[in-house]
């Protein structure tokens, strides 16, 4: 049986902000229930501002103000170790940092110190938690770059020595040196060309096989979620809205707003028009009643404008959250052809 590793329920996260005496509260995620398995590759999709980053940082403990936890847990079970990091302290997270939970951040210059040579970024992070010194330590760390097809040579060089595609991979290697259970990468390959992006795609699969990680990741670009992840879950302003196998993701979507995802997926040597979708994403200072799609769904109707539909199990994995996911059309030329090319 496929045993869960993370287990969210509930989760609200809001930006709370007091400008001047006036309250400003953006609700970035906002109640979403999900959950990870172990060895799963799970993907997050969603457009710009609707919550995804949020969302992986309070998966990866990195909260900060005026980012709070308002209500829910997050409990990864770690062999049998279980922990909320909603309620864990700031010394039980340092305890599971890098050794059974990483996360790789958006943009690798972020996380590389350009005044340290990468062989000291590597001490900072990984030294302690793999309870190594010296040679032995500096061993572990060759072995584990050679994977990367890295040679030892990056330990002596600063970040901006490096290509961008090495430094991507150095923060891979950073991330995984200590063979955590759970990795979480936030746009792994977003600024890289298509060719370096589907080396690191491939490696991250490859490192997560050989590991047996769990690996949640975020990045708005379907086709990197065609690739990669085994299922896929969507974000909408603040919301989980359908979460399904990757496969029926494309193939079948339920809820419009994949649907459109599917269909607006760029395909090379084809020049049709694209089905646009009306409008823009909503503020999550003060999101719609309702669906929060509605605005610019095609199927909407009354009842979508009064009352927030709830993520129903509509089939084996596969959950959406609309009123109306039996109208959701089958796929129509652009969908099938889309999908084909992104899954194959
Ligand atoms: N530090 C912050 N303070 C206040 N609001 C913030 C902060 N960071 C993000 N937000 C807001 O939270 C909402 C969700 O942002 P978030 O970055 O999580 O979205 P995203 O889906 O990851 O977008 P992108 O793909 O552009 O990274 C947005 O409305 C954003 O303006």
């Amino acid at each position: 049986m496929t045993q869960d590793i993370l287990k969210v329920e509930d989760l609200k996260a809001y930006y709370q902000m007091n400008y001047f005496g006036i309250e400003r509260e953006v609700r970035a995620v906002d109640d979403i229930t999900m959950t990870v398995r172990k060895n799963e590759v799970y993907g997050i999709a969603g457009e710009s501002s609707s919550g995804k980053t949020s969302f992986i940082k309070v998966l990866a403990a990195a909260i900060r103000p005026p980012f709070r936890v308002i209500n829910g847990s997050v409990k990864y079970d770690f062999n049998g170790k279980p922990i909320d990091i909603t309620t864990a302290s700031e010394a039980e997270i340092e305890a599971i940092r890098w050794k059974h939970l990483s996360y790789i951040m958006q943009g690798s210059m972020s996380v590389l110190n350009p005044v340290r040579r990468i062989g000291r970024t590597f001490e900072d992070f990984a030294a302690r938690p793999l309870g190594l010194s010296g040679r032995a330590f500096r061993e572990r760390v060759v072995t584990h770059l050679a994977k990367l097809k890295l040679s030892p040579n990056v330990l002596n060089a600063y970040p901006h020595e490096l290509s961008g595609g090495m430094r991507q991979r150095v923060t891979i290697g950073l991330a995984t040196v200590c063979h955590p259970e759970f990795i979480i990468a936030d746009e792994p390959t977003t600024a890289l060309d298509v060719v370096v992006q589907k080396e690191v795609l491939q490696l991250i699969r490859d490192i997560q096989k050989e590991m047996g990680a769990a690996v949640i990741f975020v990045t708005h670009d379907m086709s990197v979620h065609a690739n990669v992840a085994d299922r896929v879950g969507i974000i909408y302003a603040g919301r989980l809205v359908e979460e399904g196998p990757t496969r029926e993701m494309f193939f079948a979507p339920k809820h419009p707003y994949t649907a459109h995802l599917v269909a607006s997926l760029p395909r090379i040597g084809d020049t049709s028009q694209r089905p646009a979708l009306e409008g823009r994403p909503p503020s999550l200072a003060d999101p719609p009643q309702g669906c929060r799609f509605h605005p610019r769904c095609p199927l909407a109707v009354d009842k979508c404008r009064r009352e927030v539909p709830p993520l129903e199990t509509i089939g084996k994995d596969h959950r959406t959250a609309c009123w109306r996911w039996q109208d959701v059309k089958p796929l129509d030329h652009v969908h099938r052809a889309n999908g084909q090319e992104a899954i194959a």
